[in-house]
């Protein structure tokens, strides 16, 4: 599914944090938000996911209107939050459940594919505890098992990589690479650069709230070298 952001000027109440943005995220491609840190990589995720509205512009998923059609447009998308958000009186178990009765899966298919994630993400043993019990990774690695047992079209994922140990990583970028070839559409906020050019297909550049640049991921570090710089 392809997702447009149109002319998007948004922010918090009276503040404007987004000035006219525009860009397409293709159909089963992997676009990264980049930006330094406070340019609006997170305000544009939260209009992206109808936290915020807009003061001007539109958002539309192939065709369905984020401020028209909330209910059908939302049921399209996965989210992974920058900071995980769990319920402390659900167990991890039930955390899935929750995930399975409101985007509708199919039970059966979501718990095989749940018991997998669960397995990949070393959780298998734990699905009878509470939040309190996990770390920040294991929080996280909660939130990418949720994400990945929905049937979503849209992937947005804010900072995947924070709080993630190396294998976690990789692992996570396997998923996305899967889901990427079943035309899993992806949009992620990063500041890892070897991630755009690994596995980004475009990227947009955010800068004070304004599109600076934007382009394939091969032709990065030529429209942004001021971000390009090395990672040793
Ligand atoms: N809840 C909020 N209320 C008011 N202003 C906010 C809020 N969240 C962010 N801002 C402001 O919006 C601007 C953009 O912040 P945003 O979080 O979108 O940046 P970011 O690119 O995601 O940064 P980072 O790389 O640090 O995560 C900043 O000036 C920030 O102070």
């Amino acid at each position: 599914m392809s997702l447009d952001i149109k002319n998007l000027s948004g922010g918090y109440g009276q503040l404007t944090v987004l000035k006219d943005i525009s860009f397409v995220v293709p159909d089963g491609t992997l676009t990264a938000l980049v930006g330094l840190n406070g340019s609006g990589k997170s305000t544009t995720i939260n209009h992206v996911i109808g936290l915020l509205n807009p003061k001007q512009g539109s958002i539309t998923l192939n065709g369905l209107s984020l401020t028209q059609q909330p209910v059908d447009y939302k049921a399209q998308i996965a989210y992974i939050p920058e900071q995980p958000v769990v319920y402390e009186e659900l167990t991890l178990k039930e955390h899935l459940a929750l995930t399975i009765a409101t985007y509708h899966l199919d039970e059966k298919i979501a718990w095989q594919r749940a018991n997998e994630l669960l397995k990949t993400f070393r959780l298998d043993d734990k699905l009878t505890w509470f939040p309190t019990h996990f770390s920040k990774g294991m929080r996280q690695k909660v939130m990418i098992v949720m994400a990945f047992i929905t049937d979503a079209k849209l992937f947005i994922i804010d900072e995947p990589f924070l709080g993630l140990d190396v294998i976690a990583v990789n692992d996570l970028l396997t998923l996305i690479d899967n889901r990427k070839k079943q035309g899993v559409t992806f949009l992620l906020t990063t500041h890892v650069l070897d991630t755009i050019d690994k596995h980004a297909d475009q990227f947009v550049y955010l800068k004070d709230g304004q599109v600076a640049a934007q382009g394939a991921a091969s032709d990065f570090v030529t429209l942004v070298p001021e971000l390009a710089v090395d990672e040793g």
